[in-house]
């Protein structure tokens, strides 16, 4: 019995010994950190769930953000940078981007697990990543996006008839829902060519498996998240696979099926699908890489745009002035007389481009992104050299940025106009490194300008045929969801809608 006691005693010692070996990195190097404590570090939430994890990094930022331009942190037991300071940050995001071009995406995922995933381009790195971002850019140049417009038009159509015949329903809208079925028929008819009836069949099976793609809130694959931060490791000697294995195939299927169909059918459409095919026939692309680009689109696309258009109207009707604002230049404006958006006139828009960058400002989708550094560098901390190592994690804090009062006045507020020419407009501040919503540098948002283009349109359409207005279920103030790791908040955004 004592041999067993002393045993146990032992080995709990040691594993907790060999756990916070690292817990004096920062201290030995001279750098400003957060003391951790055991077994989470400074990001408890990350593991315990009480409430999201970014409150916890946003803590941390509250406290140093006078202070010192990056600042240490330990997530359970490894040792991470938050960077504080918009100048080091666009350092590392485009003046030295060659000695970070990783992500943490890039060792959480791999290709043998996760056949689909693993060949995002998020989660690519190296020459790899550079090959299949260069092949794939053109397939976002601006004609191209100009001819996927129609297609834009016709999930509009669906999309507002849909709310026409839910109105006399007296019922509230969850804003969230419908967007993630507008941008899943949007996305759908753009890359495969299929239209996903989002808002017309009972079960869309395309919109349910978008659905459990993108959700990450399972307790097998929490569980899995949290085996990799705690024992990184493993990786090495188990491939251990985060997507569901039914909805890999499902859109692996889809995208072959799609493939067949626009082979045989000698259709001409100038749209993703066939930017892809073309590729294939290039460069000989294997019928997996070819789902991964298709899939790609489909899951980094459909959700963060959706959210962001869900924002955009949330903001919209809290706000009459900026409501009324808008639905008269949109009126004035940008409808030509057959009642048709003039695309041209959407994308150069000013006021919309406002309203769109300050929704993303006090909601930003992804919250934090994140680097890896892959070759050592050396930068100036309060002074003092700091050398951050190779494999070294730096987290880019953009939700707390956003919100700085030191970059954004009154910054709780949704104010369009702190984005006037007089004040430099949005350029001004993304040139600073105070706004970026699509993250920049070499690993900016591939879609942004796609995103952009359907959140605008989306949007006028919705301003223009109906009065916005929030409804009491929205549950106020905002809240994180403790489980989600993008900007999605608990209960949803429910808006009422009334035919103008
Ligand atoms: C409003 C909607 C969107 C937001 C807010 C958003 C935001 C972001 C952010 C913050 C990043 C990380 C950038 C960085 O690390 O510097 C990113 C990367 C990425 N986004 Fe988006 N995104 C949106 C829409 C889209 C769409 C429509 C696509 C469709 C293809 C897309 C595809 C990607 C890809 C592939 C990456 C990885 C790029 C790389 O690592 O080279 N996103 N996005």
């Amino acid at each position: 019995m004592w041999t067993y006691l002393i045993l146990i005693s032992s080995i709990v010692y040691l594993f907790y010994r060999w756990f916070t070996s690292k817990y004096d990195y920062f201290i030995q190097r001279g750098l400003p950190a957060v003391k951790p404590k055991f077994p989470f570090g400074n990001t408890p939430a990350a593991y315990t769930q009480k409430r999201n994890f970014y409150y916890d990094l946003d803590e941390i930022y509250q406290s140093y953000r006078k202070k010192t331009p990056f600042v240490g942190y330990f997530e359970g037991g490894t040792p991470k940078l938050l960077v504080i300071s918009p100048e080091i940050i666009k350092e590392i995001l485009i003046k030295n981007f060659s000695h970070f071009h990783h992500n943490e995406f890039t060792e959480m995922f791999n290709k043998e697990a996760d056949p689909i995933f693993g060949r995002n381009l998020a989660v690519l790195k190296g020459q790899e990543w550079k090959d299949k971002r260069t092949e794939i850019s053109p397939a976002f140049s601006n004609n191209r996006l100009r001819s996927l417009f129609p297609l834009v038009e016709d999930a509009l159509k669906s999309f507002r008839n849909f709310i026409v015949k839910e109105i006399p329903k007296n019922e509230p809208f969850d804003i969230r829902e419908i967007l993630a079925k507008f941008t899943t028929d949007v996305v759908a008819s753009c890359i495969i060519g299929v239209d996903a009836q989002s808002f017309t069949k009972v079960k869309p099976e395309i919109r349910e498996m978008g659905r459990k793609y993108m959700d990450f809130t399972s307790s097998d694959v929490q569980f899995k998240m949290l085996l990799l931060t705690f024992f990184p490791w493993i990786r090495k000697f188990k491939k251990i696979s985060i997507i569901n294995k039914e909805v890999n195939e499902f859109f692996i299927n889809l995208m072959e099926q799609a493939v067949t169909m626009r082979e045989k059918s000698n259709t001409k459409r100038d749209d993703y699908l066939s930017y892809l095919i073309e590729l294939k026939k290039k460069k000989n692309l294997a019928d997996i890489d070819m789902a991964a680009h298709g899939v790609t689109f489909f899951t980094d696309g459909f959700e963060t745009s959706s959210l962001a258009i869900a924002y955009m109207l949330y903001e919209i009707a809290n706000d009459k002035r900026v409501q009324e604002k808008l639905r008269k230049q949109i009126n004035e404006e940008l409808i030509d007389e057959n009642g048709k958006i003039i695309y041209e006139k959407m994308l150069e828009h000013e006021y919309l481009d406002q309203i769109f960058h300050e929704t993303l400002r006090l909601h930003p989708i992804i919250m934090f992104f994140n680097r890896e550094c892959t070759e050592e560098i050396i930068f100036d901390c309060n002074g003092k050299d700091f050398k951050i190592e190779k494999g070294m994690s730096v987290n880019v804090p953009i939700y707390s940025i956003h919100r700085d009062p030191d970059y954004f006045v009154n910054p709780t507020e949704f104010v369009p106009e702190r984005f006037d020419a007089e004040n430099g407009g949005v350029k001004e501040f993304r040139n600073r490194g105070v706004l970026m919503p699509f993250g920049d540098g070499g690993r900016i948002c591939i879609g942004m300008r796609f995103a952009l283009m359907q959140s605008k349109a989306a949007v006028i359409e919705i301003v223009r045929n109906f009065e916005l207005s929030v409804n009491n279920k929205t549950q106020k103030p905002l809240v994180l969801d403790p489980k989600q790791y993008m900007n999605i908040k608990v209960g949803g955004l429910w808006l009422d809608l009334k035919t103008i």
